[in-house]
């Protein structure tokens, strides 16, 4: 597994990080925003170094940026032993690394995560890719970065709603692994929280999972808890006025699949509520049209964790367990989303 450093100045480690990492070339990827609000925390004690940025955003997570990036590569004569460094959130590390994993079979590279998203949950565990055909992460690689340097000092310039987005993840977290933690968040105001202790808390919960299970074989299905109907929804809306942030999808996903938790897995009733009060009051309800439920559905077919033409979802049996490898239908998906349309109509839980 990577090694993970917990940093309180950035420059200083990764300088002394990159001092001990022989290399030929070295080339940060960042996009739009990253390049104005990260780079100038690194960029004075970085050695020489080639610097590529991409227009910010799921919608560039895909294979034209990905040429855009290997040309870059490739005109700058990286080699083999040149190392890359993923300055950005969970687009910039997902397409980075893969860029980087791929080109001449293999480049090393490190990870910055600069949201909170990437520091919980995307910059740790190996997963890389990017989105195909319309579908989540459907072309990728499983490979490790040299290491992940996580640092708050990024988190001053992240606008809310990215910061809220990647609380999904944390609370996802809570709900596959720990019930304790998951009634910590519950009792907090979601942006009082002591994020020190949650960066770590998240971290060691997915790491403990992914060095079970590093190829997603079993175990590590539960991390996609809220994904298989949550992935549906952020790429049904992608190019839509309507779109999502990654965590907002994975919001209205897991109350979709704490519904299923509560018919198919019997997870008790009280579970389902708390678990919908607590996103509810944190994310409010989006825009997901009736209408649209069926396009929604079928979009599941191409989950990664799917066998054949059957839809495997990870459920809950209760707050703080997940099973995965559970078959689940369209007409159950169909049912979740209606579950998640009518909390619209609950007196006490509509926010937006
Ligand atoms: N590989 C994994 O295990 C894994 C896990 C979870 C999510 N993901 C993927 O990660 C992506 C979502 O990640 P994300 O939420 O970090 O999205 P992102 O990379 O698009 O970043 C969100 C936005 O914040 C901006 N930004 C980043 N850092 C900033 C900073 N410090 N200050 C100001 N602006 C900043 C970015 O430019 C972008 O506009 C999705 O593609 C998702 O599929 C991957
Ligand atoms: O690390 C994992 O494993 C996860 O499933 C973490 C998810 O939060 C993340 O969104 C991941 O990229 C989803 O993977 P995918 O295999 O469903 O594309
Ligand atoms: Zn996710």
């Amino acid at each position: 597994m990577e090694s993970i450093i917990f940093s309180t100045k950035i420059s200083q480690n990764l300088e002394r990080f990159l001092a001990n990492t022989k290399h030929t070339k070295l080339g940060i990827i960042a996009d739009s925003n990253t390049i104005r609000d990260c780079y100038p925390l690194i960029s004075a004690t970085l050695p020489e170094h080639h610097v590529f940025y991409f227009e910010a955003g799921e919608k560039h997570k895909n294979l034209t940026t990905c040429q855009n990036i290997w040309k870059w590569m490739t005109e700058n004569d990286f080699d083999r032993q040149s190392v890359i460094i993923n300055l950005g959130g969970g687009v910039t590390g997902d397409m980075g690394g893969f860029c980087a994993s791929t080109y001449k079979r293999g480049m090393r590279f490190i990870n910055i995560p600069t949201t909170l998203l990437s520091q919980v949950d995307a910059s740790v565990g190996g997963k890389l890719g990017i989105d195909f055909m319309g579908f989540k992460n459907h072309l990728g690689v499983f490979t490790e970065p040299l290491a992940v340097i996580i640092s708050q000092e990024f988190l001053p310039t992240l606008p809310t709603d990215e910061f809220r987005s990647g609380y999904a993840e944390v609370i996802k977290h809570g709900l596959i692994k720990n019930e304790h933690y998951f009634s910590c968040l519950k009792t907090t105001d979601w942006q009082n929280q002591a994020w020190t202790e949650i960066i770590e808390k998240s971290i060691s919960i997915k790491k403990d999972i992914v060095e079970k299970d590093p190829k997603e074989e079993g175990l590590r299905k539960i991390l996609n808890f809220g994904h298989t109907i949550g992935h549906a929804i952020e790429s049904h809306y992608l190019d839509t006025p309507n779109h999502l942030l990654h965590g907002e999808a994975i919001a209205i996903g897991m109350l979709a699949e704490a519904y299923l938790s509560h018919s198919k897995m019997r997870m008790a009733k009280e579970d389902l509520t708390s678990i919908t009060q607590t996103i509810l009051e944190v994310f409010g309800i989006r825009y997901v049209a009736q209408s649209d439920f069926e396009a929604i559905a079928s979009l599941c077919l191409q989950d990664k964790k799917n066998t054949g033409k059957i839809i495997n979802c990870s459920l809950l049996k209760r707050i703080g367990e997940c099973e995965y490898n559970i078959p689940i239908s369209e007409e159950d998906i169909l049912a979740a989303l209606q579950y998640y349309h009518d909390l619209k109509h609950e007196p006490d839980t509509t926010t937006a």
